[in-house]
């Protein structure tokens, strides 16, 4: 399957000083518009990376937002904030959001409609714990998320979701870990979430992009792309250089 989408998720990394590896990788892509490239900086960076990214190949995304569009809530930046500052899309359900900060289901439905409002595209994370998995669970527990994370109102853009929301499918105990998960497990994981929206949202929920994250590297890209229902990546250590990074780009073509 070729991959449409590569994604980048800096985390809690970058200074001001690194707007160098957005050159590197604009100048990295030379104008080639396909895959679809995405870079999701820490928030202060936002504004300037879109700046320095606008009429490239890449376009630059959150990695969070509040479920409320405005408000008396300290340290948190809106979905309207993010688009304000370029962004076009966010990333939302994060492991490391839902252990770091207790992030629920629930919520996150509420934030992919918060994103939707103020036009951006959500990634959509959900992954299994290594416990989950070891237990026999890990599909039951993808198939939880899957369901729960994404609202079951009038706001969710049933019509057209393929080209408005993106799920990535992170086994926890594959991120930062250097394990990637196996292939056949990435495959029938994948399979599972397609069927799972293709039933709840018939043609357009087959058609929503699917994500692997993971510990993405050069080395192991290709063998993942070739798998069914595998449409990209969501990349995070891997994307903070760009030369590792155009490296998984460049096996996605
Ligand atoms: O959002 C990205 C994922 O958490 C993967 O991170 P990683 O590539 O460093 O394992």
């Amino acid at each position: 399957m070729t991959a449409s989408l590569i994604a980048g998720n800096w985390k809690m990394n970058g200074h001001k000083a690194d707007l160098a590896e957005l050159d590197a990788l604009i100048e990295g892509l030379g104008g080639a518009t396909a895959p679809e490239v995405l870079l999701c900086p820490p928030a202060t960076l936002v504004a300037g990376f879109a700046g320095r990214a606008a009429g490239s190949p890449v376009a630059i995304g959150g990695q969070d937002c509040h479920s409320e569009p405005a408000g008396a809530h300290t340290g948190d930046i809106s979905a309207a904030m993010l688009a304000d500052a370029g962004a076009t899309a966010v990333i939302l359900g994060h492991s490391e959001r839902r252990a770091d900060h207790g992030e629920t289901d629930v919520l996150v439905a509420w934030k992919l409609v918060a994103a939707w409002a103020a036009g951006l595209r959500p990634i959509l994370c959900v992954g299994e714990t290594l416990e989950d998995r070891d237990a026999g669970r890990a599909e039951a527990v993808v198939a939880r998320q899957l369901a729960a994370s994404i609202p079951d109102t009038e706001e969710t853009p049933a019509a057209d979701l393929g080209a408005r929301l993106v799920v990535a499918y992170e086994p926890v105990w594959a991120i930062g870990t250097g394990r990637t998960a196996g292939t056949a497990d990435i495959a029938a994981m994948h399979g599972m979430i397609r069927a799972r929206l293709a039933e709840r949202f018939g043609e357009a929920g087959g058609a929503v992009p699917l994500l692997y994250g993971g510990s993405v590297k050069p080395g192991n890209a290709a063998e993942i792309f070739a798998l069914a229902d595998v449409d990209g990546a969501l990349v995070g250590g891997a994307s903070l250089k760009a030369a590792d990074f155009l490296k998984i780009i460049a096996a996605a073509r």
